[in-house]
């Protein structure tokens, strides 16, 4: 796959929703609810982080849910993107870039939404044809505003800024010509998972998808 058809691809899965949801599972039987809660409120893209020894046995689950879009998260190496093709994720994220992770996920097929911070990240990786990134870590690197600026020298990336971000602040972001949709962790909170209450997930996804864009 190259550069700009993981590009294509990853505007296509940016375009489903305004909020993928980051999700990091410490417990498999959380994955099918979970996914059901969050597809059935809206938020049909589902990054599961490879942070935990399960993640790679949740997007197992989670891509067995019907209207799930299932990706690997915290993508480092060559092998994390092996394993996480061979568990059915259809697209990869990562915090930053390099040439090995770039290069294992263009040869295994895996989109990757690639993470860029600094304008000379951002140009790398449209050196490379990637003209649709992640900005991370968005609120701790000047936030929306920031994106905002980047946008003037640089209008041919379009980003899905992801780190920090909350239902408040989505909109800041939301309302920018350079993003696609927002990535964030808090329509899943550890809690809400822990006690069980999909309905209570089901409704942050609800909130979380009918932010304009
Ligand atoms: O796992 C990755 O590939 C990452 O780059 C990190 C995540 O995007 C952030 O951890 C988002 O988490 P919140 O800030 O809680 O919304």
């Amino acid at each position: 796959m190259t550069p700009a058809e993981a590009s294509a691809k990853s505007l296509e899965i940016c375009r489903l929703a305004p909020v993928i949801p980051v999700l990091v599972l410490d417990d498999l039987a959380f994955a099918a609810p979970l996914a059901r809660a969050l597809v059935k409120g809206g938020l049909p893209v589902l990054e599961v982080t490879l942070r935990t020894p399960v993640a790679l046995d949740v997007i197992r689950a989670m891509a067995e849910v019907e209207g799930g879009v299932v990706g690997a998260g915290t993508l480092l190496t060559p092998a994390d993107v092996k394993a996480a093709k061979a568990a059915g994720a259809t697209f990869g994220v990562s915090p930053g870039a390099t040439d090995r992770l770039l290069d294992a996920c263009e040869d295994h097929d895996l989109p990757l939404l690639a993470g860029a911070a600094t304008c000379s990240e951002i140009m790398a990786l449209l050196e490379r044809g990637y003209t649709v990134q992640k900005f991370f870590p968005a609120e701790a690197n000047g936030g929306a505003a920031a994106l905002a600026a980047i946008g003037a020298p640089l209008p041919q990336v379009t980003f899905c800024p992801t780190g920090g971000i909350t239902l408040a602040k989505a909109p800041d972001y939301l309302k920018l010509a350079n993003v696609a949709c927002c990535g964030g962790s808090w329509v899943a909170p550890k809690g809400l998972m822990q006690a069980g209450d999909w309905a209570g997930i089901e409704r942050l996804a609800a909130e979380a998808a009918a932010l304009p864009r």
